[in-house]
């Protein structure tokens, strides 16, 4: 079946405001994914799990474009995202919180957090304050002096300036205390209340079960299968076996 030029809604539905289609991706000679097929609806959180080289972190550096050596389909709002530059990716919406959480370590928090660009709608300093008032009180520090929660925090709120409408999330979770993981948790589900869409890569199903509306399990760059948030109790044994190493 060919793609169609512009995505449309299902009879009675809404359109995806992505849908991925036959993602193939490289690096070098190295061949990654190999037909990834997902899609996310507005104000949905969709988790990606998968083992270690599944290719999580790959789906999302080829949405985003900084990963340029794929085939295959990927349309943000029914545009095709592929011919776009990272760059161009962003200022449509998308915005990238990669697992090395960059941000700059020789700034300070609050540089840190004005120096994306706010665009309507998007972030202010104050508004980060409120939701992480542990940044308020880091705001002289530099980046690097941090902990890992609140750089996970700090990479997330700074992101959210640029008021994206989706967010891609590499393992926000990884090596952070369960209560940062909860109030990360609890900031992502109030997003989504206000509509924001997440693609979140997880390995830790917990925080990706409490969270996600679906599922996708990644298999050696292939969606091998699709869970949805009602079907989790009963399958759980089987989404324990695919993260298995
Ligand atoms: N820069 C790179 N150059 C070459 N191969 C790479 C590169 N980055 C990742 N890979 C390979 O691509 C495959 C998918 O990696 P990817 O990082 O997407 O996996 P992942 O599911 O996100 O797992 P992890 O949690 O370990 O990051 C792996 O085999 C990995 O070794």
């Amino acid at each position: 079946m060919t793609a169609p030029a512009v995505s449309r809604p299902a009879a009675g539905g809404t359109a995806p405001l992505l849908e991925v289609r036959d993602l193939n991706a490289y690096y070098g000679q190295s061949h990654v994914l190999h037909g990834v097929h997902l899609k996310v609806m507005p104000g949905e959180i969709v988790s990606l799990i998968g083992r270690n080289g599944a290719g999580k972190s790959t789906t999302l550096k080829s949405i985003m474009g900084v990963l340029e050596s794929r085939t295959g389909s990927v349309r943000f709002e029914g545009q095709d995202l592929l011919k776009l530059s990272s760059n161009r990716v962003a200022a449509r919406g998308v915005a990238w919180v990669p697992e090395e959480r960059a941000i700059l370590g020789n700034l300070t928090v609050r540089e840190n957090l004005e120096l994306p660009p706010l665009r309507p709608g998007g972030w202010t300093t104050e508004r980060a304050y409120e939701a992480f008032p542990v940044l308020r009180e880091r705001a002289h520090h530099s980046g690097a002096k941090l902990s890992g929660g609140e750089q996970q925090m700090l990479a997330i709120v700074r992101v959210l300036r640029s008021a994206p409408k989706l967010l891609l999330l590499d393992e926000p979770s990884e090596g952070l205390a369960p209560v940062i993981v909860q109030r990360i948790g609890e900031m992502l589900a109030r997003l989504r209340e206000e509509g924001l869409a997440v693609i979140l890569v997880e390995q830790n199903l917990g925080f990706a079960t409490k969270l996600a509306d679906r599922h996708y399990v990644l298999v050696d760059g292939q969606v091998m299968d699709e869970v949805a948030r009602s079907e989790v109790a009963q399958r759980r044994s089987a989404l324990l076996r695919y993260l298995s190493v």
